[in-house]
């Protein structure tokens, strides 16, 4: 039975298609590797296949998988995780007159090349540990929005860090402290100002070179330099310092979305009746744990002047 008369609000497409590629390109016969993971979601005119058995205006999304293999071997010189996925958003709204908006999502493995007796290897790569991800939101008039994010980013600091004359009540036991550890791990996207495909940066691996000096600006910040360190006294105004330097660095970035859990490394004191002192806690042996964990984000921009 046909339910008429109802608002349908759809999309469809293709989560989780993994692919990696290699580029044989280096004239010292180096090679790059990449594996990515893409989501798309098409935004179409194909309402027929929800309110009848039509499905002559569906991408099937089998479609859309084989597209990013297809698409990955055009690609004959690197490129980043970014180019990637506005390259796939623009085909899918230019090569179908019903798509009107393509989502592209990619996760960007850490492979990196690895080094052997200090020497570059030509085609051996390792896995790091923070993803880079990317959301290109591109619609059929060529309009774009461009998120990038480093998802997994784990920090910890030893020292610098404290937490004091917060919200004091009846159910409140923690103390003010001026030295804890601490550790989070950081999940930063950033969406870039260029509103356009036409509008983004010629310049070659330029998301990559950002990529690696956002993530250089969240971890100088946090850490502070190496002989001093700086002190924080929350996650939120390290948070803060953290998404502020990224946006006074770069002016293409026009806001910072920053999740910051706050992970506790619980001070280990033990006793018996025999031996009351067993450990004492000193700021020296800590219980790591994984839950429950502080949780703090925020979203920052700039405020601009309406004048
Ligand atoms: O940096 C912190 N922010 C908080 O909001 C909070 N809450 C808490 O119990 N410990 C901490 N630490």
């Amino acid at each position: 039975m046909a339910a008429e008369g109802l608002r349908v609000d759809q999309r469809h497409g293709k989560a989780r298609v993994r692919v990696g590629r290699v580029w044989r390109q280096g004239l010292d016969g180096s090679h790059h590797f990449v594996e990515w993971n893409v989501s798309i979601s098409l935004l179409s005119h194909c309402l027929s296949s929800y309110h009848r058995d039509d499905n002559s205006d569906i991408v099937a999304t089998d479609t859309m998988k084989n597209t990013v293999y297809v698409k990955a071997k055009e690609c004959g010189d690197r490129l980043s995780v970014e180019e990637f996925a506005i390259l796939l958003g623009n085909h899918f709204c230019s090569f179908y007159p019903q798509v009107y908006t393509a989502i592209v999502n990619i996760i960007e493995k850490p492979w990196e090349r690895v080094c052997i007796d200090g020497k570059p290897h030509l085609h051996g790569f390792k896995l790091g540990s923070e993803n880079h991800t990317v959301e290109a939101t591109v619609h059929k008039s060529g309009a774009l929005t461009l998120t990038s994010g480093v998802a997994g980013l784990a920090l910890l600091k030893t020292t610098q860090s404290g937490f004091e004359k917060f919200v004091r009540d009846k159910y409140t036991i923690l103390p003010d402290t001026r030295e804890r550890m601490l550790a989070t791990e950081v999940n930063a996207s950033w969406r870039y100002s260029y509103e356009s495909v036409a509008s983004i940066p010629k310049k070659e691996l330029y998301f990559n070179e950002k990529f690696m000096e956002v993530k250089k600006v969240l971890m100088d910040t946090f850490f502070g330099p190496p002989e001093t360190g700086v002190y924080s006294p929350s996650v939120q105004r390290t948070l803060y310092l953290m998404g502020g330097a990224v946006l006074r660095r770069f002016a293409d970035v026009a806001s910072i979305h920053l999740k910051m859990p706050n992970i506790h490394f619980l001070p280990v004191n033990l006793s018996s009746k025999e031996n009351p002192s067993m450990v004492k806690f000193k700021d020296d042996v800590y219980l790591p744990t994984d839950e429950p964990h502080g949780s703090i984000e925020a979203t920052l921009s700039r405020i601009t002047s309406k004048m």
